[in-house]
């Protein structure tokens, strides 16, 4: 039996169309949700990514502002620049697109947005409040994963989670989420002893690590939920996924593909908080 595959950019539609109509009215309130990016330096993977931001807040309607500065820019005019943002009237949501250049802190850039905009849910404040299960921006590719399986109607509660990937932008929330979800979780990294005898028992298995392939039809359970998260390029230049999506297909209930399975979920996670956030911010 071959999976069900869960397409991303369609449940992205979905809610994209919700988010649209909202944002109509919340116009005729005078509420204008918008968002602010910044992008240092010109990895064309990162490029991409942000046109995808900017097409999608468009297609919702979110007023968007994309800076773009080479990697010559000193950490104190980045700093400067998320200050100025977190003082804009208009901008209710900013991100800063990871990773920056070296001579760059990521820590000390996170830590200047404000918490009230941080719509990525990066910052220490959201997340510890989304460790405590308080109000928060969810990170949005945890949270992206999380609807996915929830809207292709499958129950998390009391399944066997398996998360391979421990980053702070996704393996370690998105395995926050499923224990909130009332998950088992397991957490399994690059130092898991034999990690296929870890994934073969997980009802989900979410894999976060970006290592091409990695993951094959060895590794997973008959039935199992399969969520890909990984983002690479292979020889030839084609975006794939850390699964074998063609062989492990074959073996699991449902799958998300590599493009059009996370990534668009990512996008319009986004595009949620960046609304919710100026209607908080409205009050
Ligand atoms: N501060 C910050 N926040 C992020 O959310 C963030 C970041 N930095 N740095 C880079 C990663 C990566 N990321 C993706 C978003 C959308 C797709 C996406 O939509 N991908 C499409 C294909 C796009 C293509 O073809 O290149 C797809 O999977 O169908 C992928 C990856 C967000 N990131």
């Amino acid at each position: 039996m071959s999976a069900h595959v869960i397409v991303g950019t369609e449940v992205a539609a979905d809610i994209r169309a919700a988010l649209k109509e909202e944002v109509a009215q919340l116009k005729e309130q005078g509420i204008h949700p918008g968002l602010a990016v910044i992008l240092v330096g010109d990895d064309p993977a990162s490029h991409s990514y942000v046109k995808g931001k900017e097409k999608g807040c468009e297609e919702v309607g979110i007023y968007s502002e994309v800076v773009r500065r080479d990697t010559s820019i000193t950490e104190e005019e980045l700093l400067n620049l998320v200050r100025g943002f977190n003082e804009n009237p208009n901008i209710h949501g900013i991100l800063v697109q990871l990773p920056l250049p070296k001579h760059i802190s990521e820590k000390a850039v996170i830590d200047t947005i404000s918490p009230a905009k941080d719509v990525d849910g990066f910052t220490p404040i959201n997340v510890g409040n989304m460790m405590i299960g308080d109000e928060c921006f969810l990170p949005c590719t945890p949270h992206g994963v999380i609807e996915l399986i929830k809207r292709s109607g499958q129950e998390i509660a009391g399944k066997h989670a398996v998360v391979v990937g421990r980053s702070n932008i996704v393996g370690k929330p998105v395995s926050m989420l499923l224990l909130q979800e009332n998950a088992t979780v397991t957490i399994a990294h690059s130092r898991t002893k034999d990690l296929a005898s870890i994934t073969k028992q997980a009802d989900i298995l979410v894999v976060a690590v970006g290592r091409a392939g990695m993951i094959g039809p060895e590794h997973v359970r008959d039935g199992a939920i399969v969520i890909d998260v990984g983002v690479n390029r292979n020889e030839a230049g084609k975006l794939v996924g850390d699964v074998k999506f063609d062989e492990v297909k074959e073996v699991a209930s449902y799958i998300t593909p590599v493009p059009r399975g996370v990534g668009p979920m990512t996008i319009t996670m986004l595009l949620k908080n960046t609304v919710e956030s100026a209607k908080r911010l409205a009050n």
